[in-house]
């Protein structure tokens, strides 16, 4: 199989699919691997480095897009390569379609497969997604207390406090992996923290970790008004797999904020978790204030660490781009209920429920999807 690498080109994201050391995986099992031009550069691998590894380098997204079997990318390709999908084209990355339509449209318009990192599951964790989690949610607790700094727009507190002086607030709302992440960073940087997630057996995990360095609460209206209302620093981490992100935080709660407060909402790739974030923000230009209170709204945060970032998740994702190279991509999904799990769009029908429920189309199982495919299996 041909595997294709395009260059990322979402802003400031310095990912890259494949490593190197991905290449070789990927040739040593019989496979060709073209990479664009300066693909790896943002996370430090040189052109040469894939090409030592036996990757071809070409010089441009198109050339990759129509000669490769399957995609592997990091973020949602952007309208300006929805003019490569293809039908049967396996694309392989992170998609967020409930927080994606037109891309959802596209991608069923033209009979792509698209297997999302983000819904392959096992046993109701989900390994594609964790690591950037873990990225994203210590970022979250490191960028909070950036721009809670008054030179940064924020209120000017420091999270630690210092002998005679409180510490920060944060609430962390959602104490899954990018709840937990947030957390430890938090707690290293002395802050005060409280967690609020919906899940009793969650949050006795979340104690057992952590005791009294935290607080628990469990999610309703009432405890999320009273906990953002003290925060200082307010991080959004909540995830119902594939689905939009409920909007958890009122704009009357954001209002009860103090000036200079900031929020950090994580789980804006899956279209946030805030009532008055309108729009995803940038590594360029990450913030804008409402209501006087700090708004971070960064939906590929890892991007900004990509040496880190590229590692931890190229080593879980490889795994299984191999098994749908070597496979092909319907014995794979058909044998590995994980990436069954990951795919979203087949055959021109959306193929994950919760994805079909927000954005409104009839839901089709894989099964059905692929019916005359996995028939011949
Ligand atoms: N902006 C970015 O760059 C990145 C964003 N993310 C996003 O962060 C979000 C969180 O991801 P993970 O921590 O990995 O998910 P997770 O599944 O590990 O944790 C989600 C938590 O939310 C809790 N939850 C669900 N409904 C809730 C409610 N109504 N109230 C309170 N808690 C509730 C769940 O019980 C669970 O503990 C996702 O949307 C993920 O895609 C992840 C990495 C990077
Ligand atoms: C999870 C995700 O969307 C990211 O790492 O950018």
């Amino acid at each position: 199989m041909f595997i294709g690498v395009p260059k990322e080109i979402k802003n400031n994201e310095n990912r890259v699919a494949l490593t190197p050391a991905g290449v070789v995986s990927f040739l040593t099992a019989g496979h060709s691997v073209l990479v664009e031009k300066d693909a790896g550069i943002g996370s430090g691998f040189t052109n040469d480095d894939y090409a030592k590894a036996g990757a071809e380098i070409v010089d441009s997204a198109e050339q990759v897009w129509t000669r490769a079997d399957m995609i592997m990318k990091v973020k949602e390709p952007l309208s300006s390569e929805y003019k490569y999908f293809r039908q049967g084209l396996i694309l392989f990355t992170y998609l967020h379609l409930a927080a994606e339509p037109e891309l959802a449209e596209a991608l069923k318009d033209k009979g792509v497969i698209a297997v999302a990192y983000e819904t392959v599951s096992v046993n109701r964790t989900l390994p594609l997604l964790t690591p950037m989690s873990e990225v994203a949610g210590r970022m979250a607790a490191q960028i909070g207390a950036q721009f809670l700094q008054k030179n940064n727009g924020g209120l000017g507190i420091l999270l630690a406090g210092v002998p005679g002086v409180n510490r920060g607030k944060v609430t962390i709302v959602g104490g899954g992996i990018v709840g937990t992440n947030a957390a430890k960073m938090a707690i290293g940087l002395g802050a005060d923290v409280t967690i609020i997630d919906l899940s009793a057996d969650r949050l006795r995990q979340l104690d057992d970790i952590f005791g009294n360095q935290i607080k628990t609460l469990m999610s309703n209206p009432f405890n999320i008004a009273e906990a953002v209302a003290e925060a200082d620093l307010l991080i959004g981490a909540v995830l119902i797999p594939g689905a939009k992100a409920p909007k958890l935080i009122s704009e009357e709660m954001v209002k009860s904020m103090k000036p200079g407060s900031v929020i950090v909402d994580v789980a804006i790739d899956q279209g946030g978790i805030v009532e008055t974030i309108d729009h995803v923000t940038t590594h360029d230009n990450p913030t804008f204030i409402k209501h006087g209170v700090v708004h971070y709204s960064v939906a590929n945060m890892p991007g900004a660490v990509p040496r880190t970032s590229t590692m931890a998740l190229t080593n879980v994702t490889v795994p299984y781009a191999l098994q749908i190279a070597n496979k092909g991509v319907f014995k794979a999904i058909s044998e590995n209920a994980a990436l069954y799990l990951g795919v979203n769009v087949a055959n021109g029908e959306i193929t994950y429920e919760a994805v079909a429920k927000d954005l409104g189309y009839n839901y089709v199982t894989v099964e059905k999807a692929l019916e005359k495919e996995l028939a011949t299996l």
